[in-house]
């Protein structure tokens, strides 16, 4: 029997820097984020959907779609938010099912599924057998996301502000993982919970 849980947390809280380790140990991940650039790849029919929805304008001269330009319109407007997302969710819902029916047939013990928006969208959480919740406090959070993507505090704020509060998550998580200490804290707390759940 295949265990599956589901990693998430806010934007920049350090989602990407546990699933790292967990792939360093051997456990396989399904990375939403990756699949969402998979999912609008030119030639794919998600992207031909955003260029109906949104322009070309939202292509970069080599047909690839313009992220950033998207980026700064659907994280300063909930409602151009929702029309991608009326786009991306299902075909992410997809490429998910099928990367965990592959993992479940290959009888992988543990997989986690590493998803930015795992309770915003609604259909993951019938998935998992359990949802870590990498959390920090706001103002960590938003420093770290100035520092990573070289925003300013306006734009840090507007897309932390485009997902659930932390403390939902949180309130809705099997186990909490603590990343607003030094790394070698939370990589405990990580380790704690990998020697319990591979028990
Ligand atoms: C708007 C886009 C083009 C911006 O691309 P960009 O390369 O600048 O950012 P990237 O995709 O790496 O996302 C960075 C972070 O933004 C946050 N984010 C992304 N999509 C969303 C969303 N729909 N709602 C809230 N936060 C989001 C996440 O924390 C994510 O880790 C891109 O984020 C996108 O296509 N989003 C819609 C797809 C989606 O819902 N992805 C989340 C999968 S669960
Ligand atoms: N404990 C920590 N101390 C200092 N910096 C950290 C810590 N944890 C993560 N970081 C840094 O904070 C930034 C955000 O972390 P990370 O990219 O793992 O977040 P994320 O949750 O995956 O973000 P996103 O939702 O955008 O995918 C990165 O630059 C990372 O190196």
């Amino acid at each position: 029997m295949t265990k599956v849980w589901g990693l998430t947390g806010g934007i920049a809280t350090g989602k990407s820097t546990v699933s790292a380790w967990l792939k360093a140990d051997g456990i396989p991940i399904i990375d939403a984020d990756v699949i969402a650039r998979i999912v609008v790849a030119p030639g794919t029919s998600g992207l031909r959907q955003i260029v109906a929805t949104f322009g070309s304008d939202y292509l970069q001269a080599d047909q690839t779609l313009n992220r950033h330009k998207l980026g700064q319109l659907v994280f300063h407007d909930p409602a151009e938010l929702a029309r991608l997302t009326t786009i991306t969710t299902p075909l992410i819902q997809r490429e998910i099912k099928r990367q965990l029916a592959a993992y479940r047939a290959q009888r992988a013990p543990l997989v986690v599924i590493d998803a930015p928006t795992f309770f915003e969208v609604g259909y993951l959480q019938s998935l998992v057998d359990g949802v870590l919740v990498v959390t920090t406090t706001l103002p960590r959070q938003r420093e770290r996301l100035m520092a990573r993507d070289h925003l300013s505090i306006a734009d840090a704020q507007a897309r932390i502000d485009r997902q659930w509060p932390l403390a939902r998550k949180v309130a809705l998580a099997d186990v909490v993982i603590d990343n607003d200490g030094d790394i070698t804290q939370t990589r405990q707390q990580v380790v704690k919970w990998l020697d319990a759940t591979k028990k």
